[in-house]
């Protein structure tokens, strides 16, 4: 959290005059793409997270933990994987190396570096690269106004020939090298570069690495800084893409960055726009505010029913690396990942999806469509029990009814449920806390089962008549006397209640019923859950469990009767 101090200043938020537009529309805007209502198939995927990820982190990732992360960027698909900046450290350089020597890279995958397009910077690169037969070289300089007139002063025309020279550098000590690499370059700080000219720079490197569609170069428009709405990238991204030389031996790269809350939708829109390629991290780690989010990119695909090919099944085991090794936290609310993403507590929202899930179970319905949950929890790992109906006061007996159910095999009558329920609101609002499944447990076994405050059962004795009426006597202890009564009534229970009923000299009536087996085999037990109306209108209710489905039933009875006679 930052210091109190920290914020002692003059601010000035009538000052928005300060700003304007730093980002060019293209000559002619083509929003064609906006026609298209989603991204139909996967884009090539590379993880910058040991790059751009790393070089973001108060403390960048250690060599060991750049290995654990780059195994886990592996196991979850990735084809490609910048790998670091060789020239940035020791431990950048020493990682490519492990990487090499250990033989740490498959077959499938393709290693990235990145490069500033600085003669010695090229050369260090190249050096860390020796003995990799494949990989991807990346080098990168600014464009923008704002770079050219202030960090490079120089004009269009020098900063052209930086690219220039930086592409030539590459190809040489490729072929040197004898090596296979694929080029990339990146106009950095594209969003705030003339459209025309980015084109032109791009076009001037193209020239340069002379690609074909066999051998295809890759160009990466960074939103270096997110400068406008995302529909605007979107379109300078068709525009790009329509006009860049040799096109179909380019891959249109796009590495979004979030300043505006916006890394997903400038891909997702980027992509519709034309481009190939999705240069991200994993929760959006990066500099400043971050980079595109990947998860929630390839999840969103997921959710339309497109294969992302990237596999996030296993979403609790990721957050666990990322927050260790990048000492980063996965944000609560964050897509797809944060830990309430699932999370109802509200009850209203819990009622429609414990409904919808009991509707999954019988409908057998091919699509996904439960009510408040964009996806099944599950496929990404996480439990309906812990994960989606979390319980607190604006729960309801929806969601609590449910969880009793799938956790302890407690099916409550409906009315006896929103009885429970209000309890346990009043629980949860009273200590201002969540209540865990376990507290709701306790909270029912105390509040209803087996309640024996003032009267206990001890034995009952009941014979059969030949009118079909039950007639005997009822073994309790009241108040810890034991008494006898007579009992006598239609049924078995009918005639404990009487003669109970007679002896406290209480009257209750409207008695509703219902019980269940709770666990299946010889030592089952049963629960048993009564309600009775006492003279004042008011709905009692009791729980029984035994292992007898008799007893279980006189014990509910006698929880409620205890209960009734508790609040009187
Ligand atoms: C948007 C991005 O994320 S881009 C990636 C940024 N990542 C990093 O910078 C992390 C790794 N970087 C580093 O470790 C260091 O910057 C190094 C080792 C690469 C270079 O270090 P240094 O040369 O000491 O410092 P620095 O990066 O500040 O260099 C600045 C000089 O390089 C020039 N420069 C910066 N970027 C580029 C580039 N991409 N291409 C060509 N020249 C560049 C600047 O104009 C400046 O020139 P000057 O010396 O004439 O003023
Ligand atoms: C090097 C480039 C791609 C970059 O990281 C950026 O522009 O954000």
């Amino acid at each position: 959290m930052l210091s109190k101090t920290r914020w002692e200043g003059n601010f000035n938020m009538k000052n928005y005059s300060k700003y304007q537009k730093g980002y060019f529309m293209p000559p002619k805007v083509d929003m064609s793409w906006a026609q298209k209502e989603y991204v139909e198939k996967a884009p090539i995927w590379c993880s910058v997270d040991l790059r751009d990820g790393n070089q973001a982190l108060i403390i960048p990732m250690s060599l060991d933990e750049k290995v654990e992360f780059f195994k886990m960027l592996v196991k979850i698909g990735f084809k490609e994987i910048e790998v670091g900046f060789p020239a940035a450290s020791e431990t950048e350089y020493d990682f490519l190396r492990k990487l090499v020597e250990e033989d740490l890279i498959p077959e499938d995958v393709t290693i990235q570096v990145l490069t500033q397009a600085r003669e010695h910077i090229i050369n260090k690169t190249f050096e860390a690269l020796a003995g990799v037969k494949k990989a991807i070289v990346h080098v990168y300089n600014s464009t923008s106004v704002a770079q050219r007139e202030q960090v490079f002063k120089k004009s269009k025309t020098e900063i052209k020939q930086i690219a220039v020279e930086g592409a030539k550098l590459l190809k040489t000590l490729t072929e040197k090298a004898g090596a296979d690499y694929q080029f990339e370059y990146s106009p950095e700080s594209f969003t705030g570069t003339e459209i025309e000219f980015a084109l032109e720079v791009c076009n001037a490197v193209i020239d340069v690495w002379q690609p074909t569609p066999d051998k295809k170069v890759i160009m990466n428009l960074p939103v270096t800084v997110a400068m406008s709405m995302p529909h605007v990238y979107a379109a300078q991204i068709a525009y790009m893409s329509q006009n860049m030389k040799c096109r179909d031996s380019v891959v249109i790269s796009l590495h979004p960055h979030n300043d505006r809350g916006c890394g997903v939708a400038d891909s997702e829109m980027g992509l519709l726009a034309g481009a190939d390629r999705i240069e991200g991290t994993l929760f959006g780690n990066g500099e400043r505010t971050g980079n595109a989010d990947i998860i929630t990119i390839a999840m969103n695909m997921f959710a339309l029913g497109v294969d992302p090919k990237l596999d996030f099944s296993n979403m609790p085991e990721l957050i666990e690396l990322y927050e260790r090794v990048t000492r980063m936290q996965v944000y609560a609310r964050q897509p797809y990942s944060g830990e309430l993403v699932f999370a109802a507590f509200s009850g209203s929202h819990q009622d429609a999806i414990a409904k919808g899930m009991n509707w999954r179970k019988t409908e057998d319905s091919k699509h996904w469509t439960v009510p408040y949950l964009l996806i099944d929890p599950n496929d990404v790992g996480r439990e309906y029990d812990g994960d989606v109906i979390r319980i607190n006061s604006q729960s309801g007996k929806g969601g609590v009814g449910y969880l009793m159910e799938q956790k302890y095999g407690l099916d409550m009558p409906k009315k006896m449920r929103e009885n429970f329920s209000y309890r346990v609101k009043s629980v949860s609002d009273h200590k201002h806390q969540e209540l865990l499944p376990d507290d709701l447990y306790s909270i029912f076994r105390d509040e209803y089962v087996n309640v024996e405050t003032k009267i206990k059962l001890i034995d009952f004795i009941l014979k059969k008549e030949p009118d079909g009426s039950r007639k005997g006597a009822v073994h309790l202890e009241v108040d810890r006397k034991e008494v006898v009564c007579e009992a006598v009534g239609n049924g078995r229970l009918d005639a404990v209640s009487n003669a109970v009923q007679g002896y406290l000299g209480i009257q209750y009536s409207h008695l509703t019923y219902s019980e269940h087996a709770l666990e299946i085999g010889s030592t089952s037990r049963a629960m048993a859950y009564i309600s009775i109306t006492g003279d004042d209108g008011k709905v009692i209710w009791g729980a029984g469990m035994d292992t007898d489905i008799i007893t279980a039933s006189v014990k509910a009875l006698f929880s409620a009767i205890n209960r009734m006679i508790a609040v009187k």
